[in-house]
């Protein structure tokens, strides 16, 4: 099997490949490709720690190489946020970022599974989606926006919030990836009860929790460290799938559209990428009313997309 993970050197890039390092089955190729020229230096660094995973650093010129025959391809490429700035303020740069890799990956893996971590991810995966239609490669089981994140997170805050141990609590989150696009279905969560100011201020932790880190940083960029902990846990999950296993994870994916074109909800990943959707279930009123004031946000963010492959 080979992963590569594009964006390599950066703080999700590094971080994620550390983790894949240590946790892709033995035997698995791993390739690491980057811009920046201390990307042969970090394959290099990573190749000392004794797992049976090969890891290859490939630099600017060698993004072919990087990709040839990859069965999957996790995408940090790009630029992170500082404080003061929206998802939507990365745009002008990383939909470039987005659509040269995408092409990239048509001419050298069209059959990948492609994880893209890039913001805006409601963007940024319509721009994926398009470029491989465009190329007649577009499989809408095989490209995922990385939503894993935000279901950490929830988690996490649940478990902080009511005493548990985080292990034991599982969060839906569907929609989006930014603002009140992300919407965490507490109603769902099993053996905890809210009261109704508990689910509005942790609906919008949860909503604001990538802010609560840009701002913590204070200028050095947004979440890394725990990006490259779920990016892990997500990629893990298509290998998983790709071996045979069934697998369920939440992903911002092009479903039945019976909500928007690209949605993350639950999925059971298989051999193919997303073998079967799953039903998002009962919302609460509240989740209903949410579901209902952000669907325009996250329509208008994929028609951005769909417009800059139309024009670009
Ligand atoms: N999906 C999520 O939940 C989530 C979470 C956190 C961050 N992000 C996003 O992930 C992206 C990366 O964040 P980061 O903190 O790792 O940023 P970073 O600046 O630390 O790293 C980005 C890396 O991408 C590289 N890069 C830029 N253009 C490239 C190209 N064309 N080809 C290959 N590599 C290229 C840069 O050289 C850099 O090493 C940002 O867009 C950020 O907003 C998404
Ligand atoms: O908030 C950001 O800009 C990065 C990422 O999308 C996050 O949720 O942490």
């Amino acid at each position: 099997m080979k992963v590569a993970v594009l964006g390599a050197a950066g703080g999700i890039g590094q971080a994620l490949s550390l983790l894949l390092k240590l946790d892709l089955p033995a035997g698995t190729d791993l390739a690491l490709y980057d811009l920046a020229p201390v990307t042969p230096g970090v394959a290099v660094d990573l190749s000392h720690i004794p797992t049976a995973v090969k890891v290859t650093g490939f630099g600017k010129e060698d993004l072919s190489k990087a990709l040839l025959g990859a069965d999957i391809v996790m995408i940090p490429a790009g630029m992170p946020r500082k404080p003061g700035m929206d998802r939507s303020d990365l745009f002008n740069i990383n939909a470039g970022v987005v659509k040269t890799l995408a092409e990239a990956i048509v001419e050298n893996c069209p059959k990948a599974l492609v994880g893209i971590i890039t913001n805006p991810v409601n963007t940024t995966v319509a721009i994926a989606a398009d470029v491989f239609k465009k190329a007649g490669t577009y499989d809408p089981r095989r490209l995922f926006g990385v939503t894993t994140l935000d279901v950490i997170r929830a988690e996490t805050f649940v478990a902080e919030l009511k005493g548990k141990s985080p292990v034991d609590v599982a969060v839906p989150v569907i929609g989006g990836h930014s603002g009140t696009t992300i919407l965490p279905l507490l109603s769902q969560v099993a053996d905890v009860s809210f009261s109704d100011e508990e689910v509005k201020s942790l609906t919008h932790r949860i909503q604001n929790a990538g802010t609560e880190v840009v701002e913590a940083k204070a200028g050095g960029g947004s979440a890394t460290l725990s990006m490259g902990q779920a990016a892990a846990r997500f990629c893990l999950s298509l290998v998983k799938g790709l071996q045979g296993k069934t697998v369920t994870e939440y992903a911002y994916v092009e479903g039945n559209g019976e909500y928007a074109r690209f949605f993350a909800q639950p999925i059971v990943l298989g051999k193919n990428g997303v073998e079967h959707l799953l039903p998002i279930g009962e919302l609460s009123a509240f989740e209903q009313k949410a579901m209902t004031d952000m669907l325009g946000t996250l329509k208008a963010d994929i028609t951005l997309g769909e417009e800059f492959v139309k024009n670009n």
